[in-house]
């Protein structure tokens, strides 16, 4: 067994620093009370925080027990006990986990501890990897618990991360330790329980180094995702609020994608089901025409030519207009619009145009326009500068042929058109004057 000192060694703790013990009773924790005992007194401020869930017949019986212990060691100790009012019909086992945190956090703050410490190891876990790969598979899930992680302001290390079970039991005999073995553990209704039971002891058979070998599946696996997010940083754009280009990404072999695809969701704090997901990835390759998908929470993922972006809700999309005949009015959504040799009396100027056919519509993803300094811009891009909020760009109306568009609705028509154009742009584009357009972006 490792001293104290080399086990805490990683977590660069100060010399003092206070640190909330967390002690259940069980073995491991009352292996880690006293491995930290035989610290210098001065090198640690130590705080044994126990709970009581209230749960179990004995469970006062092994508070006093861990209290007992802590106090017999010098150190001292916060109890806590989970009201039986507050203990909820079902979710009972997440529940209890909460409160018993909360209580964490209180003892934390009370002792003005930022560190708290658990006793977890490495048999817990190869069971929170197995359990993870049979709940989710997804990889960052994999890692399964990190030796320090970050919650809040707090931080929560656990230094018997890589010791067996078994060690820890030798230790306490070796040491006559007490503590107690919670019964709820053996109870096979709980899935954790029944990989406990059955599926650790079958791979402890097959090879004993299955714990090592989980330990350095972890945190190569940690290591490995962090080069991949460097990666996929480099690949996906690097404002969330723009669209995800799939032209390059079509050559990719399809779990390369699938793992892009999701990246990127997780970025856009999307949520979909796995058949979306793959009915998204076909929308994406073949790079034709628009298609709308339902995401959680109302949201909604467009893929259109090769483009993918999200909003916030479905705007009810405008069928696009083709304004084919010159000199009459049109009417899309709310406006009344059309094209003229000269502005009508009475009407709004909206765009000089080709004197063609033009299209009013909403944006598609290639659409691009010529700025007032001559500059071509995408109209992705040109929203994105002029901070339009991501569902407002999927409703604003556009004046277009082709891609190239003429106007874009709410902006100012100096601010898209350079004057050595208007010579090849013969027409007016118009709105009646009833339904005034709202230039909000001069
Ligand atoms: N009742 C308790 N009082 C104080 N600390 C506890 C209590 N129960 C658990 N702990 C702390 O949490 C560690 C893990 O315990 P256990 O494996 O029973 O919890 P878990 O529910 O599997 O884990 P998690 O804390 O991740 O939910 C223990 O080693 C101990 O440090």
């Amino acid at each position: 067994m490792r001293s104290a000192e080399e086990l805490i060694a990683p977590f660069h703790l100060a010399q003092g620093a206070p640190v909330v013990l967390a002690v259940s009773g069980g073995v491991d924790s009352m292996v880690l009370m006293h491995l930290l005992s035989t610290l210098p007194p001065a090198r640690l401020s130590l705080t044994v925080a126990t709970f009581d869930h209230q749960l179990r017949p004995s469970s006062a019986a092994e508070q006093q027990m861990v209290i007992a212990a802590a106090t017999a060691l010098g150190l001292p100790v916060r109890a806590g006990r989970w009201p039986r009012a507050d203990q909820p019909q079902s979710g009972l086992e997440a529940a209890a986990r909460s409160a018993r945190y909360t209580f964490l956090k209180e003892v934390a703050s009370a002792s003005a501890a930022r560190v708290i410490m658990t006793a977890h190891h490495a048999d817990d876990q190869l069971e929170t990897v197995l359990f993870r790969l049979a709940r989710s598979g997804r990889l960052p899930a994999m890692v399964g618990m990190r030796p320090q992680r970050q919650w809040g302001e707090l931080t929560v290390i656990r230094p018997l991360l890589a010791l067996s079970k078994q060690s820890l039991i030798a230790y306490a005999k070796a040491h006559a330790l007490t503590y107690c073995e919670d019964e709820s553990n053996r109870d096979l209704r709980f899935a954790r329980n029944r990989l406990r039971h059955d599926a650790v002891p079958a791979l402890k058979a097959v090879n004993p180094g299955v714990l090592a070998h989980t330990a350095r599946f972890s945190s190569d696996l940690a290591a490995v995702l962090t080069l991949a997010d460097r990666q996929l940083r480099a690949m996906l754009p690097q404002d969330a609020s723009e669209a995800l280009d799939w032209t390059a990404l079509t050559q990719e072999a399809p779990a390369v994608q699938a793992l892009l695809l999701d990246t990127a969701l997780d970025r856009w704090q999307v949520r979909v089901s796995p058949r979306v997901r793959s009915q998204v990835l076909s929308a994406l390759n073949a790079r034709q025409g628009t298609k709308r998908f339902a995401a959680a929470s109302g949201r909604i993922l467009i893929a259109a030519y090769g483009q993918l972006t999200v909003a916030d809700s479905s705007p009810a999309a405008l069928p696009a207009v083709l304004l084919s005949a010159a000199g009459r009015w049109y009417r899309v959504g709310q406006l009344t619009i059309g094209r003229f040799d000269r502005l009508p009396s009475g009407a709004t100027f909206l765009a000089a145009v080709p004197d063609q056919p033009l299209t009013v519509r909403t944006r598609r993803p290639h659409d691009e326009l010529q700025l007032a300094d001559g500059h071509h811009q995408l109209l992705r891009r040109f929203f994105i500068n002029q901070k339009i909020p991501q569902p407002e760009r999927e409703t604003r109306l556009v004046a277009a042929l082709g891609d190239q568009v003429y106007w874009v609705q709410g902006i100012a028509p100096r601010q898209l058109f350079a004057g050595s154009q208007t010579d090849i742009l013969q027409a007016v584009l118009a709105l009646k004057s009833e339904a005034k357009d709202e230039t909000t972006h001069e």
